[in-house]
């Protein structure tokens, strides 16, 4: 029914959202009226070209910029209702992210860093589903090591299993693949899928490689602040081939 909460299994949506950075002759729209919705429990990656919004859209999902106009729900949450408290206690227990960069804390142990936000949040961890996380994503025997100690590939190891361990509703990723080996992407890649797969984790990165996107089951193409196409159970070849046509 219009105006009726959305009910069905939607982990993240947004509806007409704009955001505009600037003002005047300067203005830039970033987002243009987009209305999108990210599936509970489905690996989403965000393409387009150097720009495009890509960047911006994954930063409103996640309560880390506001829009301008429009709205972002996360679940049944609209973000635009949340005040400043309110939109760190949701991004801190609600949300996980893996940036490009790793963002780990160089004095903290991976463990440490793995548990962060549960301090934060003043939670106590759930040992049960941190064994399991640290073990899928290969970190038995390095928990102990601080940051400086783990090679690229581990360190973004550590980045994952920080973003799963609060089981936020979504963990976005941006550029996670960006600052690794081609073999330690796969590796990566292959953990964030292992997590869609076996626990029904919601995850959207945005990527830049093909590779990367093969491993979504959805690719939303960005150009000029618009979704231009979506493509379902993408191959790399698939999604090299469309961006391509829209060149
Ligand atoms: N804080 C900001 N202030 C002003 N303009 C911004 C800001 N952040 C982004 N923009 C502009 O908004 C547009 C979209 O940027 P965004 O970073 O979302 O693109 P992107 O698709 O992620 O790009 P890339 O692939 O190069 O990272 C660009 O024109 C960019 O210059």
């Amino acid at each position: 029914m219009p105006g009726e909460p959305m009910t069905t299994d939607t982990a993240a949506r947004t509806e007409r959202a704009t955001k505009i950075y600037g003002r005047g002759e300067t203005a830039v729209t970033a987002l243009d009226d987009v209305t999108i919705a990210f599936g509970s429990g489905r690996f989403t990656a965000i393409m387009g070209p150097s720009g495009s919004g890509k960047s911006t859209l994954m930063h409103c999902l996640a309560g880390l910029d506001p829009l301008t106009s429009g709205q972002v729900f996360l679940g049944e949450t609209d973000l635009s209702t949340l005040n400043d408290t309110a939109l760190t206690k949701l991004r801190r227990e609600r949300v996980g992210f893996v940036f490009q960069s790793f963002n780990l804390l160089p004095t903290l142990t991976a463990a440490e860093n793995i548990t962060l936000p549960l301090a934060l949040a003043g939670e106590q961890p759930d040992d049960d589903w941190l064994d399991l996380v640290t073990s899928t994503v290969g970190l038995v025997g390095r928990l102990d090591h601080r940051p400086s100690e783990l090679s690229g590939g581990q360190q973004q190891r550590v980045a994952v299993a920080r973003a799963l361990a609060t089981r936020p509703d979504v963990v976005f990723a941006d550029e996670p693949t960006g600052n690794l080996d081609s073999a330690s992407g796969a590796e990566l890649l292959g953990f964030l899928r292992h997590a869609v797969d076996e626990f029904h984790q919601t995850v959207v990165i945005v990527t830049h490689d093909p590779v990367a996107a093969g491993y979504a089951d959805e690719v939303v193409l960005l150009a000029d602040g618009r979704v231009v196409d979506r493509i379902d159970a993408p191959t790399a070849e698939v999604v090299r081939d469309r961006m391509v046509v829209r060149s």
